[in-house]
């Protein structure tokens, strides 16, 4: 079985690595939606397209998309993490993340236009954090990291296709 994931970001790729014991590619491929996805159902709709043009474009058994985006509930900003599954008889799972808020002067800049990534790097004062711990490691003072969450998500998506696929 091949596994091809929609992104070459380290966290997403070793969370399905950690998940699928087979060989994953990380390929990268267009989400359709904006860089700073906002709301579930535009993080949602990013996820799917990763997922389906990861399995396509790596002609793979398996395609499977992660996206990171950012929802505001009442007057406050919180992390939402999505992932979809694909395979090739074309069943689609999907799966949802942790959720945390962000303190209020991210959200000042989120709502400005700025990307999370570089704006929680500004704010942590550390270089690429996406691609390290995240924001969700910083926030929660590395106890569960940007790599740990998309793992539950990708465990998430693997556990529901088994049963389906029963
Ligand atoms: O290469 P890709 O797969 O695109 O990886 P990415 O880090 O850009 O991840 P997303 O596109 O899924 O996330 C959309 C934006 O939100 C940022 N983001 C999402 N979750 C984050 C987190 O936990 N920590 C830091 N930035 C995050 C990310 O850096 C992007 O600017
Ligand atoms: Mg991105």
């Amino acid at each position: 079985m091949q596994i091809a994931v929609g992104s070459t970001n380290p966290v997403k790729v070793n969370a399905v690595i950690a998940c699928f014991g087979e060989a994953v590619e990380g390929i990268s491929v267009p989400s359709g939606v904006r860089e700073q996805p906002w709301g579930d159902e535009e993080t949602i709709v990013g996820a799917k397209q990763r997922a389906k043009a990861a399995m396509e474009q790596a002609k793979a058994t398996i395609g499977i998309g992660l996206e990171g985006g950012v929802q505001l509930i009442d007057d406050r900003l919180y992390l939402c993490n999505w992932g979809a599954l694909v395979d090739e008889g074309g069943m689609e799972i999907v799966a949802g993340g942790a959720r945390l808020p962000l303190p209020d002067e991210i959200k000042e800049k989120m709502v400005k236009g700025e990307e999370l990534g570089p704006v929680i790097s500004a704010f942590a004062n550390r270089s690429e954090v996406n691609k390290k711990e995240g924001a969700i490691g910083i926030f929660t003072n590395g106890a569960i990291t940007r790599t740990n969450m998309y793992k539950q998500i990708v465990e998430l998506l693997l556990g529901q296709y088994h049963f389906y696929t029963r």
